[in-house]
């Protein structure tokens, strides 16, 4: 299936780039939070509040793994990487983009990360969930995409630019 997944820390900008994405090739467009939410009828925030970390990360999984699209961009949750079933099924079904961001700049991006809900353990920093999610998106990325002084649109040229180079999308 030609999907493009798109992958990175939260606040990096998988949904507002994605939407945008998907107009400009075509496609249809998901965001994998928003099919959590309707499969759970509840809040990103309150899953994890009543789930605690490990079990949104099994919804995140099964949520994931059951995506059955084509020629779509998917916009996925930032923890996704934690599920590897999901990521697989994810990998089998299209190309795998992750959007790159310095913890600089996320920190500038990211006001409250509590009310956005982020899978962050007990006392833990950004810098450390920076430091834990970075290899994990490299391991599943097939494109890595630099955002770094870029505004939207300049992220979108280059996620394009970097799909066109790979042959993924004229
Ligand atoms: N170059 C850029 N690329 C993408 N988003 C940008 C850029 N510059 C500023 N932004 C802003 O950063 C925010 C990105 O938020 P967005 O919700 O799209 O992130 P996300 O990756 O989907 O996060 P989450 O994992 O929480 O779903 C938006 O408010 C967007 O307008
Ligand atoms: O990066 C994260 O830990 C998360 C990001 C959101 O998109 C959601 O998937 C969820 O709230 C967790
Ligand atoms: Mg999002």
């Amino acid at each position: 299936m030609n999907n493009i997944t798109l992958i990175g820390m939260p606040g990096a900008g998988k949904s507002s780039i994605g939407v945008v994405l998907a107009k400009v090739l075509g496609y249809q467009f998901i965001d994998s939070d928003l099919l959590i939410q309707k499969a759970e009828k509840r809040t990103l925030s309150k899953i994890i509040e009543d789930e605690g970390t490990e079990g949104f990360k099994a919804i995140e999984n099964r949520v994931n793994a059951s995506i059955q699209v084509e020629n779509t961009v998917i916009a996925t949750g930032g923890s996704v990487v934690y599920c590897d079933e999901a990521m697989q099924h994810l990998k089998s079904e299209g190309v795998v983009v992750y959007l790159k961001i310095s913890l600089e700049l996320l920190s500038r991006r990211l006001g409250n990360l509590k009310g956005r809900g982020v899978v962050l353990k007990e006392g833990q920093t950004l810098a450390s969930l920076y430091d834990e999610r970075v290899p994990l998106y490299e391991k599943y990325a097939d494109i890595v995409v630099d955002e770094e002084d870029k505004d939207l649109e300049g992220s979108l040229q280059v996620v394009l630019e970097a799909l066109k180079n790979r042959g993924d999308k004229a």
